[in-house]
């Protein structure tokens, strides 16, 4: 579903990825993990049709990317919500950019599916961090993707909100399954959503290792063969950090 073709990327004079070569395959949730500056959010925007890489290419379904398109959403790390657009208004922003027509009904769907029915009228201020980055979820959402890149979505979220994040995330993907790039600086958060794990070494990044992960779903955090596959990153995390 996403082909990256010896992608590489050159900011002037930095060297932000080398040469990655990796498949995601329809449906697949792949987790990429990497130290801080190692090309991980380069190579979303890239998929994103955000930025142009300097060398490679990375196609979406058999076709190249070059600009950003409809079948392909991007969220990150803040919820980066209109502070003054209703929850509902925010949630409908793809429809309106993407031309989608109404989707009204839908946008409602998704709000109680994350557990925010009833929060439509209310403005982003008004909602908790963990709400605003479920309202960002909504909105990704929204347009239908098949494929979704998400870059630290939780990361800026406390750890209960994180880890009800995750299993909700999980529940979504298990009941209308999509293709997912997710960029996290946790191992366990990697080990839980994956179906394989993804070391890329510093900068410049490269593929170092990809772990696959065989468990069966759902998981949770904490249980032992877990654990025995994050031991297995980590360990890789640490022949590209020592
Ligand atoms: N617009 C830009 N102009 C110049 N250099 C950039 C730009 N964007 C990123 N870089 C550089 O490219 C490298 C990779 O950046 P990127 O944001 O992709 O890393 P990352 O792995 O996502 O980092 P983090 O984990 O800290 O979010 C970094 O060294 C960064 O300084």
């Amino acid at each position: 579903m996403i082909a990256f073709q010896r992608v590489a990327h050159t900011f002037g004079g930095v060297r932000a990825l080398a040469g990655i070569d990796l498949e995601v395959a329809e449906h697949e949730f792949v987790a990429v993990i990497g130290r801080s500056g190692c090309g991980k959010s380069t190579l979303l925007r890239i998929a994103a049709g955000l930025l142009t890489p300097s060398r490679g290419r990375v196609l979406v379904a058999g076709e190249e990317v070059t600009a950003p398109c409809r079948d392909v959403s991007l969220m990150f790390q803040r919820p980066a919500l209109l502070p003054w657009r209703s929850v509902l208004a925010n949630v409908l922003l793809p429809a309106e950019v993407l031309g989608l027509g109404e989707q009204r009904s839908r946008a409602h769907e998704l709000l109680e599916l994350v557990g925010l029915g009833g929060f439509e009228e209310r403005l982003p201020h008004e909602l908790s961090g963990g709400m605003q980055q479920r309202v960002s979820l909504c909105r990704s959402l929204l347009q239908d993707p098949g494929v979704m890149l998400m870059d630290e979505p939780f990361s800026a979220l406390d750890a209960i909100t994180r880890t009800e994040l995750s299993e909700e995330l999980q529940r979504i993907q298990r009941e209308q399954p999509r293709t997912v790039l997710f960029v996290t600086h946790s191992v366990d958060e990697a080990v839980l959503l994956a179906d394989r794990v993804v070391v890329l070494s510093p900068r410049p990044g490269r593929v170092h290792e990809i772990t696959d992960v065989p468990l069966a779903r759902p998981r949770a955090l904490g249980r032992a063969e877990l654990d025995e596959v994050s031991r297995a990153v980590r360990a890789s995390l640490g022949e590209v950090t020592a």
